[in-house]
């Protein structure tokens, strides 16, 4: 497989605090990457380091087979576009002046490609508008536009659809969906808004506590999600021991919710639970999501 980023070991200290502690992940080409983590776990400091705004304090990454330490790097991050934290918009001029602006400073001189970029980003007619003015979502796809000014192969996101409204996060994640598929573009996208980045991603890094925890397929992580019968009983404590009885894996998924990993016989648990005293209020089928799965790796609140 060919990767577009590969990080070794990364380590970033600051003072007595270590935001990364040998943090190793792989991006393949063409992929999708969701970079899940909860706040504070060391994801805006990866992308910064790819980004070359901060240093690691110790480790390694390449970028297209380029490594950090080589001279070549800063010409290779070209091939890069990045979101990260405020976007880089100016607030007093329009999209069309924004794009302008950004082929200025990366030296391109030619703006017939501006056009095709704001219908891209369906920010064509947006004529005399001053961003200041453009909603929060018209400022994201403005900010995504500026990332693509260098022809990209790999654009990194890091939390692109906090504050959107759901009208805005469907046209980020269209958009997202788009670039990956009609241009190729290999996307990093940090979130921990897990149920979105479900709808999007290929593969994922899942991010704890400065490192990386697992790396998997979309695939990889449909099979590892269990489906499970779901339960509703009025005593949790009486069906624990009954379920415990007939040696059934399940976990306590909220008050008197009990998930079974198991296809049990509805009319015999029914019997079993009803002999410990505890009835069955609903009973449903259900599949283990991003979230769940997300909590049962790095344990605790997913902080969203
Ligand atoms: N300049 C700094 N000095 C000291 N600590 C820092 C600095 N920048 C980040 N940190 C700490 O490093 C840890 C990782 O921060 P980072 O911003 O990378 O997390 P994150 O996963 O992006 O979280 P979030 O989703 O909240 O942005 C946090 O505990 C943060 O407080």
């Amino acid at each position: 497989m060919d990767y577009v980023l590969k990080t070794k070991d990364l380590c970033k200290q600051y003072k007595d605090f270590k935001a990364l502690k040998g943090l190793t992940m792989n991006v393949p080409k063409g992929a999708i990457y969701g970079f899940v983590g909860r706040n504070g776990a060391g994801k805006t400091t990866l992308i910064r380091i790819i980004c070359g705004i901060q240093f690691s304090t110790s480790g390694s990454f390449e970028l297209y087979g380029v490594k950090d330490s080589d001279s070549a790097i800063s010409e290779t991050r070209r091939r890069m576009g990045a979101i990260v934290e405020t976007p880089s918009i100016f607030p007093y001029l329009t999209a069309r002046e924004n794009l302008e602006m950004q082929y200025d400073i990366m030296g391109m001189p030619d703006y017939s490609s501006i056009d095709g970029l704001l219908e891209l980003v369906g920010l064509k007619n947006t004529g005399k508008k001053l961003a200041k003015n453009f909603s929060l979502g018209m400022r994201q796809r403005l900010a995504i536009a500026v990332a693509l000014c260098g022809n990209p192969d790999l654009l990194i996101f890091d939390e692109p659809i906090n504050g959107l409204d759901p009208q805005g996060i469907i046209e980020i994640r269209e958009l997202i969906l788009k670039l990956n598929k009609e241009r190729n573009i290999t996307i990093l996208i940090s979130s921990h808004i897990l149920d979105e980045l479900a709808k999007l991603a290929t593969h994922y890094g899942f991010i704890d506590n400065g490192s990386i925890v697992r790396e998997m397929s979309a695939e990889e992580l449909e099979t590892a999600c269990r489906k499970c019968v779901r339960i509703n009983v009025t005593d949790c404590t009486a069906a624990v021991k009954a379920l415990d009885d007939m040696e059934f894996d399940y976990k306590i998924s909220d008050e008197n919710v009990i998930d079974i990993y198991a296809k049990p016989n509805i009319t015999r648990l029914a019997a079993a639970l009803s002999k410990e005293g505890c009835e069955i209020l609903s009973c449903t089928e259900h599949d283990e999501n991003l979230e769940g799965f997300f909590i049962s790796l790095v344990g605790g609140d997913s902080n969203e």
